[in-house]
């Protein structure tokens, strides 16, 4: 009888292969359980991450302003590298926004878009046929609904804005190697004199670093653009000569806000001396009118007055009134266009000076100082409703007690001649400003009486 074959060694072989098949199988489920832990954990760490960025939601108070702003600072700076520029669409929008529609028209990159200057500036260069491509951050550091809905106005005139932050070097050389901008117009800042006590370390991310930033990019540029920005007549600070010219001191900044926007004015000189930039910085006085800035005292006071709330009006330490060169926006957007139409050509190509180039500074005022005491007093006759006024010694905040522009540089170089005064401009925005926030019956009498 035949022997069955001997099959002890293949069992064996068999078992031992099944048992390393279950050894690894094994492996291989710690493995992926333990990769499938680490994926977890990590996204609920993003996901944590992005809960903390965003909450708690936007705040009236300055102190959450202050710490949200840096969130949607930091935020945007890093979402914007991730999600811009994410298809053809996007960079079809770019392109469109920023043609012009008329023969040798300018092709601007107005930064800080969604901004009170920015959006009545972008709008008049459109108007004219210019092509006009906004960037904005949509910080928080006053209610970013009101940018929207700036934002919402530049769309119906089919300007588009960029979300995106001036520190992000990558996105602004993606901007310039899609277009060739003829001009910056540079609005972006972190503005307000008193904030800078509250939140030092923005006015430096903006108004520093951020111009910086932008500096580079348009000086790699080619063709390289003409720039035109905003610095501020708090830059003359402690001076005592009146009123104010561009040949006056400006070393003595009263706040770190105005010590900002000079330290723009002489990195503006370096840019231009080292690459050839052509730039030209404008001194705003004051700059009210509708869509304005809900940090700044006209707004604050019409909010307040309607609402019944006492309103702070400041006076010097001598008691003597605090006065302002308020300035009409449409005159400041006249002097704007007026910078960009006469600012010359940079000279410079990819990173190189080929000869001198053009560099301006110009006060872009009223030329009529008006008390604060006076301003409420407008605001009163315009609301219908009376102040509850205190008066106080002006806090040692950064303020300064008086500007007064002489602005007959502006007015030989491009014609500027500011032709608003104070009670027309606060008319105007008193009559936006109701109407924006549905609020226009309690006052329309006071509109109508004084008109
Ligand atoms: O022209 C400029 O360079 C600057 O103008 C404004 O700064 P400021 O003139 O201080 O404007 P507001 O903050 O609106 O103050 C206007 C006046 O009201 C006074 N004020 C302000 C706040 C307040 O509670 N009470 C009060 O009397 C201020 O002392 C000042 O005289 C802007 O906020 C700055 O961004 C800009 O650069």
């Amino acid at each position: 009888m035949a022997s069955p074959p001997d099959t002890s060694k293949t069992t064996k072989l068999e078992r031992y292969n099944s048992y390393i098949r279950k050894v690894n199988s094994s492996k291989l489920l710690a493995a992926s359980s333990k990769l499938l832990f680490r994926l977890t954990l990590l996204v609920t760490l993003v996901l944590i991450f992005f809960f903390i960025l965003n909450y708690p939601p936007l705040s009236d108070t300055a102190a959450a302003a202050a710490a949200s702003n840096h969130r949607v600072l930091a935020t945007s700076h890093l979402l914007s590298s991730a999600f811009y520029g994410s298809g053809a669409s996007w960079e079809k929008e770019v392109r469109r926004s920023s043609t012009p529609r008329k023969p040798n028209g300018f092709s601007v990159l107005v930064t800080g878009a969604g901004g009170f200057v920015g959006t009545h500036s972008s709008l008049a260069l459109k108007k004219r046929g210019d092509g006009v491509l906004g960037l904005d951050n949509f910080n928080s550091y006053y209610d970013p609904s009101l940018k929207r809905a700036r934002q919402k106005v530049l769309k119906q005139h089919e300007i588009f804005i960029v979300e995106g932050d001036l520190n992000d070097g990558e996105l602004l050389a993606k901007l310039f190697d899609i277009v060739p901008f003829t001009h910056i117009l540079h609005l972006a800042a972190q503005a307000g004199v008193r904030y800078a006590m509250q939140n030092p370390q923005s006015y430096v991310s903006s108004n520093i670093a951020g111009f910086v930033n932008l500096l580079e990019i348009a000086k790699n540029a080619d063709p390289q653009p003409s720039i035109v920005w905003a610095s501020s007549s708090s830059v003359y600070g402690l001076n005592t000569e009146n009123p104010f010219s561009e040949s006056h001191r400006t070393d003595q900044p009263a706040s770190l806000y105005a010590a900002t926007k000079k330290a723009g004015e002489e990195i503006a000189h370096t840019y231009n001396h080292i690459y050839g930039l052509s730039i030209t910085g404008l001194r705003f006085f004051t700059v009210y009118g509708p869509w304005g800035r809900p940090d700044m005292a006209y707004f604050f006071f019409t909010k307040d007055i309607l609402q019944g709330k006492s309103i702070n009006v400041y006076q010097t330490h001598d008691e003597k009134e605090v006065a302002r060169d308020f300035t009409y926006i449409d005159d400041i957007v006249k002097g704007c266009l007026g910078a960009l139409d006469t600012a010359e050509k940079s000279t410079g190509k990819g990173g190189k000076k080929r000869g001198p180039a053009q560099l301006r500074i110009y006060n872009l005022g009223n030329t009529s100082p008006v008390s604060v005491g006076k301003l409420v007093s407008i605001l009163e006759s315009l609301l219908n409703v009376k102040a509850k006024k205190h008066v106080i010694k002006m806090p040692r905040n950064g303020d300064v007690p008086y500007t007064h522009a002489n602005v007959s540089l502006a007015f030989r170089d491009f014609g500027y001649k500011p032709s608003t005064d104070l009670s027309t401009g606060l008319r105007k925005f008193v009559k936006w400003y109701v109407s924006y926030y549905g609020i226009k019956p309690r006052v329309e009498k006071g509109i109508t009486e004084s008109n």
